[in-house]
């Protein structure tokens, strides 16, 4: 396999061995028989380092669910500029070459940065040349937005793909929501991250426009029981009750769209819910330790519920103290959230921290890049955020500036398919 540059060695071959790895790997190996065949083709091959090795991009799924968080996100949404059907297809074609390649360490093009013509352009930008794969994940979304009449697609829009409602203190910004077509791409490394959409968007350019982007760092939440829950820009364990890869039969119920769900070119497929939620750091920072705590109903040292010891006790929401009330408060984060309070919904949460520099003011413009897997938002995200939009204690210190809902199709089979296929054909 040609690497990336040109080489003649795979950069997994490079970089994939030997090198310190992180948690995931050795944990991964000992859970093993308790993981999906779905999730195991896109978590790091065992002895690969995770953090430099690479995710296999085939696969019946789309990498990057629930394959184990990387540290590292860039977001992007798309506005398909052309008007043609063939050219949105042609640019899908050759985004999934790009992708299959750009994921396995490899440059984006057959030339790569640095071994085609001189007197044309790379069809590789360079930037990570000689980089490892860095655990590199590339997950397509199509946007509501697509299916109106441009394309028709009209009558292939799922019934899962409702507008989301509007939520009370939406505070949505048009320009940086929506989009019709997203690329999650998560890495352990940012460069990789950044090249990787970088070059999607050269290779689309006079197809497609970038909307709008989002890097993220410090991944807040778990998507494995072999990580260690991450911390929140708040502080607080973020991630604890997560749906997990491990968890087989969850994963069918709530996270991957089935035959008779919808059109059958989203079976195997997931909806993806994005929100940039603002933090009001400097508020919440001068906020009282109890009063934070309360806001969640968990330890901010431990991630336990209230109610508990440790991090993966169960909360008891009937439990009240001395004053009669209940210990984990009736308008706390995670009494809200929790799946008793809605036929037992869950989501698969993949959100990571942002910090877009400061406002002028003083200001740090901070917060949560939300991102939500599921089956069907309108039986999960939309109730879940309807409950905790009304109700959580949360909501004076957090604005939802932004929001996305994006239908990931299934995976890419082999180099015969292509991001999409069911849906053009
Ligand atoms: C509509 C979905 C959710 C939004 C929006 C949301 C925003 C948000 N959450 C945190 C921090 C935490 N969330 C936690 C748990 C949790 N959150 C949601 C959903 C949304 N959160 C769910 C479904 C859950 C799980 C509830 C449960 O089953 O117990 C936690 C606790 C630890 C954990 O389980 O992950 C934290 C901390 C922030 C800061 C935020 C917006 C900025
Ligand atoms: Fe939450």
């Amino acid at each position: 396999m040609t690497g990336r540059g040109g080489g003649r060695i795979s950069r997994r071959g490079l970089f994939g061995l030997g090198a310190a790895g992180v948690a995931v790997v050795g944990a991964g190996a000992a859970t093993a028989s308790a993981v999906t065949r779905e999730a195991r083709e896109h978590t790091p091959a065992a002895g690969a380092s995770a953090a430099s090795g690479s995710v296999p991009f085939y696969g019946g799924h789309q990498a990057g669910i629930t394959t184990p968080a990387q540290d590292r996100l860039h977001f992007a949404a798309f506005d398909v500029t052309t008007r043609k059907r063939d050219e949105l297809v042609d640019l899908l074609q050759r985004w999934t070459a790009a992708a299959a390649r750009m994921t396995q360490g490899r440059d984006a093009g057959t030339f790569g940065a640095v071994g085609g013509d001189p007197e044309a352009p790379p069809d590789d930008t360079g930037e990570a040349l000689g980089l490892p794969p860095s655990g590199l994940t590339l997950t397509i979304g199509f946007g509501t937005s697509l299916f109106d009449e441009r394309f028709g697609l009209a009558g292939r829009r799922p019934p899962a793909l409702a507008d989301l409602p509007a939520f009370p203190g939406d505070d949505l910004q048009k320009d940086i929501s929506g989009g019709d077509l997203c690329v999650q791409a998560c890495a352990h490394d940012p460069q990789v991250a950044v090249h990787a959409i970088r070059n999607l968007a050269r290779i689309g350019f006079g197809k497609v426009a970038v909307r709008y982007s989002q890097l993220g760092f410090g991944r807040t939440s778990s998507t494995s029981r072999a990580q260690t829950t991450p911390r929140n820009l708040m502080g607080f364990k973020d991630g604890t009750n997560n749906l997990k890869l491990e968890d087989t039969d969850m994963l069918r119920e709530y996270l991957w769209a089935a035959p008779g769900d919808g059109p059958d070119w989203m079976d195997g497929g997931s909806y993806l819910v994005t929100r940039k939620i603002r933090m009001h750091i400097e508020t919440w920072d001068r906020a009282p330790l109890a009063e934070q705590q309360a806001i969640f109903g968990r330890d901010k040292g431990k991630g336990a519920p209230l109610t508990g010891a440790a991090e993966f006790d169960a909360p008891d929401f009937a439990k009240t103290g001395p004053d009669g009330k209940p210990v984990i408060a009736a308008d706390s984060h995670v009494r809200l959230a929790h799946p008793s309070s809605h036929g037992g919904a869950r989501l698969l949460r993949r959100g990571y921290n942002f910090v877009d520099g400061s406002d002028g003011l003083g200001r740090l413009d901070a917060g949560l890049f939300f991102m939500a897997y599921q089956r069907d938002p309108r039986t999960q995200f939309t109730p879940i955020q309807r409950t905790l939009s009304a109700k959580d204690a949360l909501n004076e210190y957090i604005k939802h500036v932004s929001s996305g809902l994006f239908a990931c199709p299934p995976g890419v089979v082999d180099a015969g398919d292509y991001w999409g296929r069911a849906l053009f054909t």
